[in-house]
Parts: C-alpha cells; structure tokens; sequence
C-alpha cells in the first residue's frame, strides 16, 4: 500500500478546488454550500458539491457526490479529501470546519485505507486541519469484516 505524505501544495490545490465546487452547490433549503476535492490516486482530482432535493432526503453530501463521480468512472483507489463548508453569504474566511457526516464516512470506509487517508478539513487555503479516516471513524465496519 503506498504511503506518502501530501505536499504543501497538493493540499493547496486541493483545498482550492475544494472551494471552486462549493461555489456550484445546489443548496436552496439549508443554504448551506459544501465543496469536496478528492484525490485519486495517480494524481486525478474528483469535484463535488451538495445537491440538495425538495423532498430533502434525497439530498447527497458534497463527499459522496466527488466519491460517486470517480467511482462510476472505475476509479476505486483514493489517497486525500478535502472538505469546505458553510451558510452562504458567510463572509470569506469566516466559515468554521465541515466535518463529513457520518453517511459520508462510511463510504470512505469502502474505498480508503483508514490509516493512510488524509481528510482535511479547511476554513480558508492556508487554515486546515488533517485527519486520517480511522481518526473520524474509530472501530469502523467495512468490506473485510462482512464475512
Ligand atoms: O460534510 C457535510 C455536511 C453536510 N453536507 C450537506 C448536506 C446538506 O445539503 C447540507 C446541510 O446538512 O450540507 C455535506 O454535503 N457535507
Ligand atoms: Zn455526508
């Protein structure tokens, strides 16, 4: 399994891009805009943003739509994500971390090495925060143990 640490501008790049979905989130009942950038590993970078539905459950997390995009594209194998989230019309630079629901970590679970995948979790491009998947998903079910 490979293992490497992200560079500082991998993160960046991310974490920009992270911003760019945010900006096309579909979010007219909560209002609230979510961005994902999901680095496959190889180097290609999924996008993702919340799509929200007016019979609200419906609604798919920014994460699952950047997993869901690479997936149905026969992209399986995901090193880093990067997340962004807050109310719109919060001023930039004043939002607080958007930590994946629990749904969405699940489905980290059945792509991603706990121990090696990066999620970071970013206010602004240069004020983030990096978690590994086994950090925000202690004890976690997934494919090897449906035996
Ligand atoms: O990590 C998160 C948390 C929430 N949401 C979305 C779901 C819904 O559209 C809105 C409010 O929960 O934010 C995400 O996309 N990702
Ligand atoms: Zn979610």
């Amino acid at each position: 399994m490979e293992e490497k640490k992200l560079e500082k501008n991998v993160i960046e790049d991310l974490i920009h891009q992270a911003f760019e979905a945010q900006a096309k989130a579909y979010v007219p009942y909560s209002q609230f805009a979510v961005g994902a950038a999901l680095l496959a590993r190889g180097g290609r970078i999924y996008q993702g943003c919340n799509i929200e539905n007016a019979s609200y459950t419906p609604t798919n997390c920014a994460e699952r739509t950047a997993f869901f995009k690479a997936v149905s594209e026969g992209i399986t194998e995901f090193d880093a994500i990067a997340i962004v989230g807050n109310k719109k019309f919060v001023p930039k630079g004043e939002g607080d971390y958007c930590p994946p629901c629990g749904v969405c970590r699940q489905v980290m679970r059945e792509f991603c090495n706990p121990e090696t995948f990066q999620i970071i979790l970013a206010k602004s491009e240069t004020e983030y925060r990096i978690y590994t998947l086994k950090e925000l998903l202690p004890l976690g079910f997934g494919p090897e143990d449906l035996i």
